[in-house]
Formats: structure tokens, sequence, C-alpha cells
């Protein structure tokens, strides 16, 4: 497992958001979280990615306890939300656009790279990087194309390109197809499926449109008023009676 929590507890006041949740994400895998609105799917993952602390249970993040690590102690470990990137600038190509997003960027640094042939070695390998990644998420055709003028499936690709960067091993992904058509919300799961394929990264992902996102997962978590009510296969998850009365109500 790349992540676990064990009884993780968030509260706000009186109210338990999250309720000793317990859940393990396999390295490799793409995992889906799912529950009505306000269910606590969202502090559930700001508890993880150290935006919130817990009030309870622990988190484990490859192998080592990091509960109530910061935000920022999350990202350098390679537990990264497509938020903490800059959002893309719209002038910038696509390529461009990449290589602003690449983790330990000499030009952050300018005393320890004054050596040309570091600044080379280390562009040429950005450039390598980002030529693999746009390959995979199909977007190699587009690379001096400023992102203004791509659709909304390839934003959201570029924004999933621009993680993988910054040196992700783990990318947590709040409704990547929210608000984008069947077709185009059916491409960006087909790539979320090819990186996970070609460059092992773990997906958690939140996500409302079941129809579309229990056809790429590998294993989902359903949650409801702060607790875990179910897991398993999506097959498992779309047959289960409890997850069925919480989405249709009964
Ligand atoms: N900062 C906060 N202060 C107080 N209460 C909060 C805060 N953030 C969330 N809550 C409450 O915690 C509960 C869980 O909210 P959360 O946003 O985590 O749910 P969610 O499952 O992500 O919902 P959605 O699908 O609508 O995004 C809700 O009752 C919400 O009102």
């Amino acid at each position: 497992m790349i992540l676990k929590t064990d009884k993780l507890v968030k509260r706000f006041g009186g109210l338990i958001a999250v309720n000793e949740v317990s859940i393990g994400v396999e390295e490799g895998s793409i995992t889906l979280l799912i529950g009505p609105n306000g269910c606590g799917k969202t502090t559930f993952v700001n508890t993880v990615s150290g935006y919130y602390k817990p009030d309870g249970g622990k988190v484990y993040f490859m192998g080592e306890d990091v509960t109530g690590s910061p935000l920022h102690k999350m990202y350098e470990k390679g537990f990264v939300r497509t938020f903490q990137i800059p959002s893309p600038f719209l002038q910038l190509s696509v390529l461009e656009n990449l290589l602003l997003a690449a983790r330990n960027n000499p030009g952050e640094s300018f005393t320890k790279h004054l050596l040309k042939s570091s600044w080379k070695n280390y562009e040429m390998e950005a450039v390598d990087r980002a030529v693999q990644i746009m390959k995979i998420l199909g977007l190699e055709s587009y690379w001096d194309k400023e992102p203004a003028s791509l659709d909304a499936g390839a934003l959201k690709l570029i924004e999933i390109g621009r993680a993988l960067m910054s040196g992700a091993k783990m990318v947590v992904l709040d409704e990547p197809i929210a608000g984008v058509n069947p077709k185009l919300a059916h491409n960006i799961f087909s790539h979320i499926v090819k990186l996970r394929d070609e460059m092992k990264l773990t997906f958690l992902i939140i996500e409302h449109r079941l129809d579309i996102a229990l056809k790429y997962v590998d294993f989902v978590y359903a949650m409801h008023q702060g607790r875990i009510i179910a897991s398993g296969t999506p097959d498992e998850i779309a047959r289960n009676e409890q997850v069925r009365m919480v989405y249709i109500g009964g």
C-alpha cells in the first residue's frame, strides 16, 4: 500500500466530518472515493494531504508515518494534489508549461548550478520527460500550442502532466471530469489508465459521475456521513445495497 490511513478523524467543532476512516491505496492503482455531497471526502483528502491536522488516527505514505505533515512536506514526498501546481500560463506553450512544473528547476537555485553543463543536462532531461508525458497523454501534437486554445479535456490532461513533471508518485484528483462532456470524460479516464500502466503512477480520485468512473478504476471506497460504508471492486460497489440507498435515497 502506498497510502494507508488508520482511524483518521477530523472534527469541525461538534461535527465529525471524518470519522475513523481507514483506507489503503495500492501502489500503481486507481482508487475512487465516492459519496454524496457533504459526506467528508474533501475533508478526508485535506486531512491526509496536510491541509488540516487530524484530530485522531494515523496516515502512512510509502511506509512512513506522515500523520500531521504539512502540505508542502507531503508534496515533497510525492503526494500531489493538482491545485498545488500553479495554474497554467496561458501565453506559454504546453511544453513550456510542463517544463515550468518540473521540480528542482535549476533556475530556482542559481548558485547551485553555475556550470552551464548542469543546466544543459537538466534541461535535456526535463524536455525528454515532458515529451514522454505528452506522448502518453496524447498531447504531443499540441506541444507548441497555448493551453487556452485547447478543450477542457486537454486542459485537465495538462494539469495531470504538470503534476507528473513535479515528481508526483501519487496524484489526488478532485472531480477530474466535472463539467466535461462524456466523450472527453472517457478520454481523460483512458489517459489516467495509461499513466497507471506506463508510469506506475497511483491515483486517488474523488468523482460523482459513477457511470463513467467505475469503468476505469481498480478499487472503490464509499463514504457516508464521515464513515466508510463500503469498499470493493467497481462491480461490488455498483451492486452494494447500502451504496445504492445512499445515492438513490432509498
Ligand atoms: N472548514 C470547515 N469548517 C466547518 N465545517 C466544514 C468545513 N469543511 C467542511 N465542513 C463540513 O464537513 C462536512 C464534510 O464536508 P466535505 O466538504 O468534506 O464533504 P464532501 O464529501 O467533499 O462534499 P462535496 O462532494 O460536496 O464536495 C460537511 O458537513 C461540511 O459542511
